[in-house]
């Protein structure tokens, strides 16, 4: 019989593996990887099929199309008139008519015309008739009167015209032969109405290639389902598959998997079969979570090509193919999961779907703020872009790859090379944009973040205005105002030497906006006996009292910090070091009971079940950048303040407009 290991030696024993880094086979640098993949990879579209025009859209012309006839097929009136002779009208004016004798026909869409036009006759034609043989241009009704007093009918004309006026010739649109669209174009609807207009019904496509998509860790949960405590829900099984239909595959998603080495590879294996090309996210580097690496290395030859990468977002991603098959494991960090599939992924799904490599656009802007970089990793930083009074600027997202609003709110990345350890402060570099949608927004705003700000920003929404919202708290903000960084910059920062909120920040070039009034207080669970029935005051009292009472604090530099302070008056109990950076942190601690007590403002508190002892007004205003104040966008941020609704629905936030 085994013996039971000891409860040290199986604690010691989990935490090994626990914290077993797997490791990487050899850190090769991006192009390198590219390389070894691509080496092994057959880029040829897997097939083709003929699809009807109608669900032809989004799809991928798998050849040339030839225009198999003229477009318009003959030569066409585009006026409503008559068909002539333009020798005919020569010196036709207003004061010196012509008389044209009818020709006993009118020529509507659709039917072809019977009679000649001989000279000194006309036909009276529809715009879109077929003009008949013998005529040379139309001309328009307008300028022509019709005579009804003879006896052969017929039409003054009151203006001379050119040889072949009005008249649209056959093939002019699309001329028989010529190419009409090229192998590779993605149908959109412009392209499916150039098909139609030549009678194609059906059309050969690219087979678009089956990308299965799985997830794995045990913490994972698809959206809909419940989130139990210690559990994240799957960003990156939703966002990799909808990124495969962008790049013109078609994903399959499998969902999550836990980390069991059977169903894993049971269901690793089914989806590969029944795809081109598997992509896994999660699990790459550590130890618990190795699994996806070890079972693709049993999944086919040649196996594993590239197991780490000397890249920042990106190190621990796998790339393989097994039996012709690609087969990549994606970093489980959102950000560094997506980033690292358009870098090396999505390139190779779209080769598999007939689609040319895109040609990312770049862009010259200036970086205002220094950013670190670890060396020996190319780095890139996900940037967000505002326009400035010197041209474009880009600020780095703060938020890591860990996140998932780093990759998918920024609007393009700078790289630093492998061996900077920092980018300078105002370097002038390149950015690539990503994304559709590389449009300046029309409002700036930077500083400290608020709930009911997305009531003023959701107004300016309705009016048809964008706004970027940068979160780089008050101090930053007042800093970014200063120099012409942003349009607006929401504060509330207290004078510790006057007491007074924001008016200390205004400087020459800046004006100061009321915004609102928060109500700042102590947080703490529902029922907790220490607190229940007392004062903001008496509650601190007796937490500073209780050994056992746990803090969460905010970050220096916030105005809740200068609030905390001032009441704590030197103590330093305990918790008092973490410090994070945002009132939804301190109520979400406090809440699962990561902490006893903290300070948030008041709907902060309501919307996590919390209690709320208010301890102080908060006034929470705009720094207005004077050189951008009538920019409409400003002017209408300026308007939603005042404005009725806007102000309802932010006392219904539990705030207190200005001038209330
Ligand atoms: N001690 C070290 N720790 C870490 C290192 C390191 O070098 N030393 N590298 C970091 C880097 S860089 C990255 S990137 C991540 C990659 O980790 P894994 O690829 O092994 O991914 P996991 O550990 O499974 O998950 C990381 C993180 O991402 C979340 N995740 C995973 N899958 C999903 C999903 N489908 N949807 C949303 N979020 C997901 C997961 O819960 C973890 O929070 O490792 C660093 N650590
Ligand atoms: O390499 Mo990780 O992918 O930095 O975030």
């Amino acid at each position: 019989m085994t013996q039971l290991p000891k409860p040290e030696e199986a604690l010691i024993d989990a935490v090994r593996r626990a914290a077993r880094q797997e490791q990487f086979l050899e850190v090769v640098s991006a192009d390198e990887a590219k390389r070894r993949f691509g080496r092994h990879l057959d880029l040829s579209p897997r097939g083709t099929q003929s699809i009807a025009l109608s669900n032809a859209l989004g799809r991928v012309l798998a050849a040339d199309v030839l225009a198999p006839l003229d477009v318009p097929p003959f030569d066409r009136s585009g006026v409503d008139g008559f068909a002539l002779r333009a020798s005919d009208t020569t010196g036709a004016s207003d004061a010196t008519p012509l008389r044209l004798r009818l020709n006993r026909e009118v020529i509507a869409c659709g039917h072809a015309p019977l009679i000649e036009v001989s000279p000194v006759t006309a036909t009276a034609i529809a715009t879109g008739g077929v003009v008949p043989r013998g005529a040379d241009a139309v001309i328009m009704i307008e300028h022509t009167e019709l005579l009804d007093d003879s006896e052969t009918p017929s039409v003054e004309i009151r203006r001379s015209v050119a040889p072949g006026q009005f008249i649209a010739y056959a093939g002019s649109d699309i001329a028989r032969g010529e190419t009409l669209l090229r192998k590779g174009t993605l149908l959109g609807s412009r392209e499916i109405g150039m098909l139609a207009a030549c009678g194609i019904a059906t059309i050969d496509v690219v087979r678009k290639p089956k990308v299965a998509v799985l997830s794995t860790g045990d913490e994972l949960v698809q959206p809909g389902e419940d989130l139990g405590p210690a559990r994240i829900y799957d960003s990156n099984g939703a966002i990799i598959a909808a990124a495969v239909t962008e790049a013109g595959g078609e994903p399959e998603a499998y969902g999550a998997f836990p980390d069991d080495e059977t169903l894993l590879g049971d269901a690793m294996r089914k989806a590969l079969a029944d795809a081109d090309m598997l992509i896994l996210s999660g699990g790459t580097s550590k130890g618990a979570g190795d699994l996806s690496h070890r079972i693709v290395s049993t999944l086919g030859q040649p196996g594993i090509l590239v197991h780490g990468v000397a890249l920042k977002p990106g190190k621990p991603l796998c790339l393989a193919v097994a039996d012709g098959k690609p087969v990549v494991v994606l970093p489980g960090f959102p950000t560094s999961a997506i980033f690292t599939f358009h870098a090396f992924v999505a390139p190779v799904i779209r080769a598999l779907a007939g689609l040319p490599p895109e040609n990312p656009k770049t862009l010259t802007v200036r970086v205002p703020t220094r950013v670190p970089s670890e060396l020996g990793r190319k780095e890139f930083a996900l940037v967000a872009l505002v326009e400035g009074s010197d041209g474009m600027i880009a600020f780095p997202s703060p938020k890591g790859s860990g996140s998932v609003t780093t990759f998918s709110q920024a609007d393009g990345f700078i790289e630093i090379d492998a061996l900077a350890s920092a980018l300078d402060a105002n370097t002038t570099t390149e950015v690539t944009l990503i994304g559709a949608a590389a449009r300046a927004p029309d409002v700036v705003i930077m500083g400290s973040h608020d709930v009911a700000l997305d009531v003023v920003v959701g107004a300016l929404a309705e009016r048809g205005f964008t706004a970027r919202t940068i979160a780089v708290g008050s101090l930053g903000g007042a800093v970014a105002a200063q120099r012409g960084e942003c349009d607006i910059a929401p504060v509330h920062l207290v004078d510790p030497q006057s007491g007074a909120y924001n008016t200390h920040l205004v400087q020459d070039g800046l004006s100061l906006v009321k915004g609102w009034q928060r109500s700042q207080g102590f947080l703490y669970r529902a029922g907790d006996p220490r607190f229940e029935g007392k004062s903001a005051d008496q509650a601190i009292a007796a937490a500073l009292a209780d050994h056992y009472c746990l803090m969460v604090n905010r970050n220096a530099g916030s105005g809740t910090r200068i609030l905390i302070d001032q009441k704590l008056k030197g103590a330093r109990p305990p918790g008092y070091a973490n410090q994070p950076k945002s009132h939804n942190a301190v109520a979400a601690a406090i809440a699962q009971a990561r902490a006893d007590w903290g300070f948030a403002i008041e709907p902060v508190a309501r919307m996590y079940g919390l209690s709320f002892l208010p301890v102080a007004p908060e006034e929470y205003d705009f720094l207005i950048v004077d050189s951008r104040k009538d920019r409409p966008a400003v002017r209408a941020f300026l308007q939603a303040l005042q404005d009725d609704k806007v102000r309802q629905r932010i006392r219904a936030l539990g705030m207190r407009p200005a001038n209330d």
